[in-house]
């Protein structure tokens, strides 16, 4: 049995996904209140594993957890990374009781509370039916629909999951709300251990490269590297190293385990043209099935 830390409090779209990732399995899990909360508690020994969602259909990358993760305080491996449906609902208190009108009515909603990531999921839906509403951004979608527990006034209502609603003992004003459907979030598992994991459909690894200065086309001589032999990157996305202005590193997902010749290879040869590569971990990769949901 693991101790594992995830983003809450209960009710968050990370608890949906730990829970449908570990579905089946004896596991004790934490919400914390904040993603740094959800990293340290590993860092420091209190759980084994954190979950963090790192990057989503509509809203792309989440900055603020990918630079937890690539924080020096910090500093653990990826063990695994999945795919959950981020399914965003209004959620408060129903005023309408008694309406005729099939149409909903939300002028009475002033104030819409949720984490950043979940409002921009939800753009079109705010922009035709709460255009006037105030956006409050707090730490998790779920933070939001307690919030709104305590406004009875029907005045607030919050973007977060049915889980939530139903946990708080709220009314699903409005479900599914994000821009599109296929609305899916990345997560990844960190620890020092890798927990026992079912097979996996795919094998990825992540790395950070930093370019050496004054090295006109080193990014060209990176791609190269893994362009001859023919290795798929999913992913680069470039983050300030916070050190100096203008100064960035390389976060490259990709599609290959370490456990082979032509990757360590290939980073090898980056080293070598004065890069600095930090592996981040080599893990099996989980795409969503719907079936497995519980
Ligand atoms: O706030 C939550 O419910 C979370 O689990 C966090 C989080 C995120 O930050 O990406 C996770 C998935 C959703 O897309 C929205 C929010």
């Amino acid at each position: 049995m693991k101790r594992i830390a995830y983003l809450g409090p209960v009710g968050t779209v990370s608890q949906e996904a730990v829970r449908y990732f570990f579905a089946g399995e004896e596991h004790e899990f934490i919400p914390y209140k904040l993603i740094s909360d959800v990293c340290m508690a590993t860092v420091t020994g209190e759980t084994d594993l954190s979950v963090i969602p790192i990057e989503n259909t509509i809203d792309g990358s989440v900055r603020l957890h990918m630079d937890w993760l690539v924080s020096e305080e910090v500093n653990l491996p990826i063990q695994a990374e999945w795919v959950y449906p981020s399914i965003q609902n209004l959620i408060g208190h129903r005023q309408d009781a008694g309406s005729d009108s099939d149409k909903p009515d939300y002028s009475g909603i002033k104030k819409v509370i949720s984490i950043d990531v979940a409002i921009a999921q939800c753009r079109s839906f705010l922009k035709e039916h709460l255009p006037n509403a105030e956006l409050v951004y707090v730490s998790s979608t779920a933070e939001g629909v307690l919030m709104v527990k305590d406004h009875p006034n029907g005045g607030t209502a919050a973007i977060g999951t049915r889980l939530a609603a139903e946990q708080y003992g709220l009314d699903v004003l409005a479900s599914n709300i994000t821009d599109h459907d296929n609305n899916y979030t990345r997560f990844i598992l960190i620890g020092r251990d890798r927990p026992a994991l079912k097979p996996a459909q795919n094998v990825k690894t992540t790395i950070l490269v930093t370019l050496p200065e004054d090295y006109p086309g080193a990014l060209h001589q990176v791609l190269s590297a893994f362009a001859w032999r023919r290795i798929n990157l999913s992913k680069i996305e470039s983050r300030p190293t916070k050190l100096r202005l203008g100064s960035y590193y390389f976060y490259i997902d990709i599609e290959m385990s370490m456990d082979t010749v032509l990757l360590p290879s290939a980073l090898a040869e980056i080293e070598a043209i004065g890069c600095q590569v930090r592996l981040m971990g080599s893990y099996p990769s989980y795409s969503y099935h719907n079936a497995e949901v519980q």
